[in-house]
């Protein structure tokens, strides 16, 4: 049956924590993650994509920062249009190659996605987002104390930059995604869309933070209507005493499993919560979540990989 799915890629998919961040790799992973997505379509699917920036996104925040003496920097809202922009023209270009390849007719369309939320929201005082490299913690320290860059561990893995990270309200250009999924794969809210508020007289401003692409992917999932919502990363479930010695995969769920392990503490913030905070949601609405590696997204649209949440 052919189903209408939002496919959420992590950033960490399209530039590893390991990998030197040159365009080569980058282009190379995302093609890899277009083969992957081309076999969902092809398997009947209508699909829209979207994808993380916190890599890049952070490393054009860098960029900015280390040339700020002779050009002036950019504000972070125009640093998430640079990264959508960079993002959306190699997962486009991979897409249409891989395409031409199989012969498939579909077009592929990206889209520049601005996303409203609220400017008074409490996540602009309180920065939870991490972007761009890992650095030890006596590095993050002199950061902190040196350029006054605000920082936190990210989930084991190291401490990160950290920017403000308020909640996705109203997705734009929903109208357009409904109308053109009919006949392409839309590319859409890339790393959680540029952020934006309107004021009082309705013009649109830019905010300083970077949206989580997993509570964007949510709205995006809502405001579509579609059938499916898919986050793709890198493991191939969601474990409950992850890391331990008793891990145990996650297949079927229900909300009220999934409310409870969120209860136990049995997921990070900043990786794995987030995940299970957007599927819980999006399950409500009663239609399918699904949490799963990139290489077994075809088989967890079956029912048969990946953690699946539902009612
Ligand atoms: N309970 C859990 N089950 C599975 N993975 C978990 C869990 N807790 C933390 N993780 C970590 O979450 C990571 C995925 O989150 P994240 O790196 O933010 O994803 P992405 O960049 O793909 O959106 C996995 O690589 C894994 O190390
Ligand atoms: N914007 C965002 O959520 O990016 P990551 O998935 O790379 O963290």
């Amino acid at each position: 049956m052919s189903k209408k799915v939002v496919l959420a890629l992590g950033g960490n998919a399209i530039l590893q924590p390991k990998q030197e961040a040159t365009f080569e790799n980058q282009y190379q992973n995302v093609v890899n993650a277009a083969d992957r997505m081309v076999e969902i379509s092809e398997a009947g699917h209508k699909i829209v994509v979207t994808h993380g920036n916190g890599p890049q996104v952070g490393n054009i925040i860098a960029q900015n920062e280390a040339a700020k003496e002779d050009i002036p920097a950019m504000p972070i809202f125009v640093n998430n249009a640079e990264s959508q922009g960079m993002i959306g023209y190699m997962m486009e270009s991979a897409l249409k190659n891989r395409l031409v390849k199989g012969g498939d007719k579909t077009n592929v369309v990206t889209l520049l996605t601005m996303v409203e939320v609220d400017k008074d929201d409490e996540a602009f005082d309180n920065p939870t987002k991490p972007v761009g490299v890992f650095f030890s913690e006596e590095e993050a320290k002199r950061l902190t104390e040196e350029k006054g860059f605000q920082m936190a561990e990210d989930a084991g893995r190291g401490f990160r930059r950290v920017v403000p990270s308020p909640e996705p309200k109203v997705i734009h250009g929903v109208d357009e995604i409904k109308s053109l999924i009919e006949t392409s794969i839309v590319v859409s809210s890339g790393g959680g869309g540029i952020p934006i508020y309107r004021d009082e007289d309705n013009q649109i401003h830019g905010v300083e933070a970077v949206i989580d692409k997993d509570r964007s992917g949510l709205k995006l999932s809502e405001q579509t209507d579609a059938d499916v919502f898919m986050m793709l990363t890198d493991v191939s479930n969601v474990y409950i005493n992850f890391g331990k010695e008793n891990e145990a995969k996650l297949e079927g769920i229900s909300v009220e499993e999934a409310e409870q392990y969120v209860k136990e503490g049995q997921f990070p913030a900043g990786s794995m919560l987030p995940k299970i905070e957007a599927a819980i949601a999006f399950a409500k609405t009663g239609k399918e979540a699904i949490i799963c590696s990139l290489d077994e997204a075809v088989l967890a649209l079956e029912g048969k990989a990946g953690t699946r949440i539902t009612l």
